[in-house]
């Protein structure tokens, strides 16, 4: 326990690793936690025993924000839960959605390339605006529009998820967790967060009822909470109720918000400590998309270095560094080792992109490495790189998130050339992690940009 108070998590459990191997098994409270930090262990429970470690625990956060855990991320391994992941796997998440939302995605982005010209010369903060263009395109394209109050749901669930970062104790004795949120001010936030974003997602779907009534939404087009609705009129097994549409557009709203914009936020961070990376970078975006005057999606599949350094970003700076927590139903066996049932199981994705046996200059930002081997990728088969976690439980918004990461870095790249402010050095740049249930940037990343070709 001392070793892991006022640290973060994902690099005290690292250190313990490099000290008790790649399979430690943690007792906190009454849980049997199940540390796994190795391509090894990983791959034992992403694939070989996938199906009995594919459940997710009941914890305090899942109960009160995620609809007592009825979302995709946060459901139990159960019939529902296989209902609704299959509808956002065929119908919410397809690449053919995805492209029906490329005009959000290039507006939203052209929009912020312009307010960046101009501040040219003076100091923009980066971090804050990449959160909030990203933010915007989720919120466009769930609910197919932007509300007012837009800005006050995206406050609640960012304050949300920090507090998910948190170790929350009662969920560390199941048996007597009614005593602790009696007096839980932990659980007091939740709810009040969650009252707030609840009202907002209903009168959301609310609008979009009343769309459909009078017919408007084919002349509009359809958006997630469209599609979800269709469903819910649908006759099926599992009848959804608006509870349950709400739990799933919270989660495409978290996925599609929070981790894509971590990572154009640290690639940006990655390339201006290593010139020579951005120059490359530049170099390629500015040669495919040459004389055109901007950047927009038709070439993306071009932009092979850029995508290079997509991966290298993921591998050093996860967005979930412990991916999802897991829960076993069956007692079993990895290698040898007993695991309990019910043992909750982290996956410490950032330990292992980093670690020198897997990786040569492991903590080198060298995105060659991945042209040289192009075929690893983060889809869940190469064990050493799980940025987007494996098996059942895998994230089913890759195609969502890639243009979602490489339109915004492609444009700043294409634009402007960046400096850091106050004669800063590039080597000086501040690399500090925030833990939440992602891991953020400590400061937020402020630069100088210098307007290369006019937006
Ligand atoms: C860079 C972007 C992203 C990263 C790094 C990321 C990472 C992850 C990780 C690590 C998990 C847990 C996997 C596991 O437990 O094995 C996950 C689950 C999930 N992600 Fe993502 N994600 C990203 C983008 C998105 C987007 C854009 C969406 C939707 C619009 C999304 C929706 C989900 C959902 C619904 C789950 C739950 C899956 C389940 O439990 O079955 N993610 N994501």
């Amino acid at each position: 326990m001392h070793n892991l108070v006022g640290s973060m998590p994902h690099e005290a459990l690292r250190n313990l690793a490099s000290k008790y191997g790649p399979l430690m098994h943690l007792k906190l409270g009454e849980i049997s936690n199940i540390i796994v930090s190795s391509p090894e262990m990983a791959q034992e429970i992403m694939k070989t025993q996938d199906l009995n470690f594919c459940d997710r625990p009941s914890l305090l956060f899942p109960r009160i924000i995620a609809y007592n855990g009825t979302s995709i991320a946060f459901g139990r391994y159960r019939d529902y839960w296989r209902y609704v992941r299959k509808i956002c796997t065929m119908e919410l998440l397809t690449i053919k959605r995805v492209q029906s939302f490329r005009h959000i995605r290039e507006e939203e982005v052209s929009e912020l390339v312009k307010a960046i010209s101009q501040s040219e010369g003076s100091i923009f903060n980066l971090t804050e605006k990449i959160f909030s263009i990203t933010y915007g395109i989720a919120a466009r394209a769930a609910f197919g529009k932007k509300y007012s109050y837009q800005e006050a749901f995206i406050s609640s669930i960012e304050e949300a998820l920090h507090l998910a970062g948190e170790n929350y104790i009662g969920d560390l004795y199941p048996s007597i967790r009614v005593v602790f949120e009696m007096t839980s001010r932990t659980k007091a936030k939740l709810e009040e967060l969650h009252v707030k974003t609840d009202k907002i997602l209903q009168d959301v779907i609310d609008d979009h009822r009343n769309r459909r009534r009078s017919g408007k939404c084919e002349e509009e087009g359809e958006d997630l909470v469209d599609v979800l609705l269709k469903f819910q009129e649908k006759d099926s097994e599992y009848p959804l109720t608006d509870d349950n549409i709400k739990a799933v557009i919270q989660d495409m709203f978290i996925g599609g918000g929070e981790t894509s914009s971590s990572v154009v936020d640290w690639a940006m961070a990655e390339m201006i400590k290593k010139p020579k990376v951005m120059e490359r970078a530049q170099a390629e975006v500015r040669r495919v998309y040459g004389n055109k005057g901007y950047v927009d999606e038709s070439e993306l599949h071009q932009l092979i270095y850029l995508k290079c350094i997509v991966k290298e970003t993921l591998r050093l700076h996860p967005s979930v560094p412990l991916l999802v927590l897991r829960e076993n139903k069956e007692p079993c066996q990895i290698k040898g080792y007993k695991i309990p049932a019910n043992s909750r199981i982290m996956i410490n994705a950032w330990a292992i992109g980093r670690d020198p046996k897997y990786w040569d200059e492991a903590l080198n930002f060298k995105p060659e490495r991945f042209l040289d081997n192009y075929s690893i990728d983060q889809r869940g088969t190469n064990f050493e790189f799980i940025p987007f976690g494996g098996g059942r439980r895998m994230c089913p918004g890759i195609a969502f998130a890639t243009p979602n990461m490489e339109l915004p870095l492609a444009q700043f790249l294409y634009h402007f050339d960046w400096k850091l402010p106050n004669g800063m050095k590039n080597e000086e740049l501040d690399m500090t992690e925030l833990f939440g249930i992602t891991i953020r940037r400590r400061n937020d990343l402020c630069l100088i940009p210098i307007i290369h070709h006019q937006p």
